[in-house]
């Protein structure tokens, strides 16, 4: 029996309407996190945190007014935002996430409702707008991360104790409102908006909130998407409402982790994006890399089928250096993830959850009637084993770019599917052809 919610999920089950199949079919985007956090690097008074590089100000204990001085130094002279939508192209990404604003307060665009804006530095420019202009020029969507904690606000409040409490932080509320409708008005493009720092009490005893502002996006920008992240509901439950409910559009928990492809399957469900760093837990620009585990090309790739294949988008995270260029490991990556889209891209682009059982050699997608198999374990009996669902047949594999390889079927809805004859040395893709008869059964069930 279902309690009655006046700020619960606003929609059951998965939108259909364009802008969001335009969201899910994307599949692949690319974080941006560039703020103040670059210009240190993880280090302060020459000791190296080994922390998350944008969460400095927190590990270094630094106090809001010494931290935002570093405002001074912001002048990214390298930046070039032609060149970062080129990159972003050369990738296969369909769309980037551009840290707006992070927990620091700094923000991108020129608000005018606080100085801690790349207006007050000597850069001077407003970059967000640069970006969004390079970006949706290489046909690229831009979506907005936002960041409701924001460490240099007064009014900001972890939890709300107090009548003094309630009436910062409804001032906060209010400056939150401001900006949001600021970035819906100056960038008009934006697709999407996805909130983080919205964990603290203050914001669960603010669930009527957070509806508010799903629907003020949705006035002002129509079929804009909103992150499941922003929301709590009458009760302080985020994500899902008390009845269980997804609220926002897609769900956004997945953060540098991924379902169970056989346990997690109830995630097919619902949209949902999951973004990911190449270091082990960094997303703003960090000096030393080899604190801790740098994800392959190949690692980063997997993940992306993984996320496809299960029915969700995966964005890759990139945190620009202070001055405006991109470290080596991340141009590499781009380069290597985008040499294997543009062979092997149909598998990602417009594709989801195919709904067959996950076998050893990799992860399935599906478009329609086109399934893919995704190889990423070559087996050593040479035959790639293929269970189908029942009435559903196999009736041609072909290699992506390459050719026919034969099917057997060795048994009911079993079949050994040959690997290539020359062994392609990476990740391959084989498209199957099927034939499902699943309704004819029904005509005579
Ligand atoms: C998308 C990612 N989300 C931010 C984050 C938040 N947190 C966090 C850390 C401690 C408690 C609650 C949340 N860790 N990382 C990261 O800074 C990055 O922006």
């Amino acid at each position: 029996q279902e309690i009655s919610l006046k700020y619960g999920a606003g929609r059951l089950g998965k939108r259909q309407d364009a802008d969001m199949k335009r969201f899910r079919d994307n599949r692949l985007g690319a974080f941006i996190h560039w703020g103040l956090y670059a210009i240190p690097g993880g280090e302060w008074n020459g000791e190296m945190y080994g922390g998350a590089a944008e969460w400095l100000k927190a590990w270094a204990k630094v106090p809001a007014d010494e931290w935002l001085k570093l405002m001074e130094q912001w002048n990214p002279t390298r930046f070039n935002p032609k060149a970062w939508a080129k990159m972003a192209k050369k990738m296969g990404v369909k769309y980037v996430k551009i840290t707006t604003k992070h927990h620091e307060g700094f923000c991108l665009w020129p608000s005018k409702y606080t100085q801690y804006t790349v207006a007050q530095t000597p850069y001077k420019k407003d970059i967000l707008g640069e970006m969004v202009k390079a970006y949706n020029d290489e046909g690229i969507d831009v979506h907005f991360y936002f960041s409701v904690l924001d460490w240099s606000h007064p009014d900001y409040r972890y939890d709300i104790k107090s009548e003094e409490d309630e009436i910062a932080f409804a001032r906060f509320l209010e400056f939150t409102d401001n900006q949001l409708k600021e970035l819906a008005t100056r960038y008009p493009t934006v697709k999407d908006f996805w909130f983080d720092g919205t964990w603290d009490a203050s914001i669960k005893k603010n669930g009527w909130w957070t509806a508010h502002v799903e629907q003020m996006l949705k006035e002002m920008l129509p079929g804009v998407t909103v992150n499941s992240r922003l929301r709590a509901d009458d009760y302080g439950k985020r994500h899902f409402d008390s009845n269980g409910h997804l609220m926002g559009d897609y769900e956004s928990a997945y953060e540098r982790r991924l379902p169970d492809p056989v346990k997690d399957l109830k995630v097919t469900r619902w949209d949902w994006e999951a973004c990911m760093t190449v270091p082990e837990n960094q997303w703003g620009y960090h000096k030393d890399w080899s604190l801790s585990y740098v994800k392959t090309p190949l690692e980063v790739l997997e993940r992306i089928v993984h996320a496809v294949s299960m029915g969700g988008n995966m964005v890759v995270n990139f945190g620009p250096q202070p001055d405006g260029d991109f470290r080596s490991e991340e141009k590499e990556l781009a380069d290597a993830v985008g040499r294997w889209m543009s062979v092997n891209g149909e598998c990602i682009y417009g594709c989801d959850y195919a709904g067959w059982d996950k076998q050893a050699w990799g992860y399935y997608t599906r478009k329609g009637k086109e399934v893919y198999m995704v190889v990423f374990n070559s087996p050593y009996s040479r035959h790639l084993v293929v269970k189908t669902p029942k009435d559903v047949k196999i009736t041609k594999a072909v290699v992506l770019n390459g050719k026919e390889v034969g099917v057997k079927e060795t048994a009911r809805n079993e079949y050994n599917v040959d690997m290539p004859a020359k062994d392609p040395g990476a990740p391959f893709v084989i498209k199957l052809q099927i034939e499902d008869n699943t309704n004819a059964a029904d005509k005579y069930r």
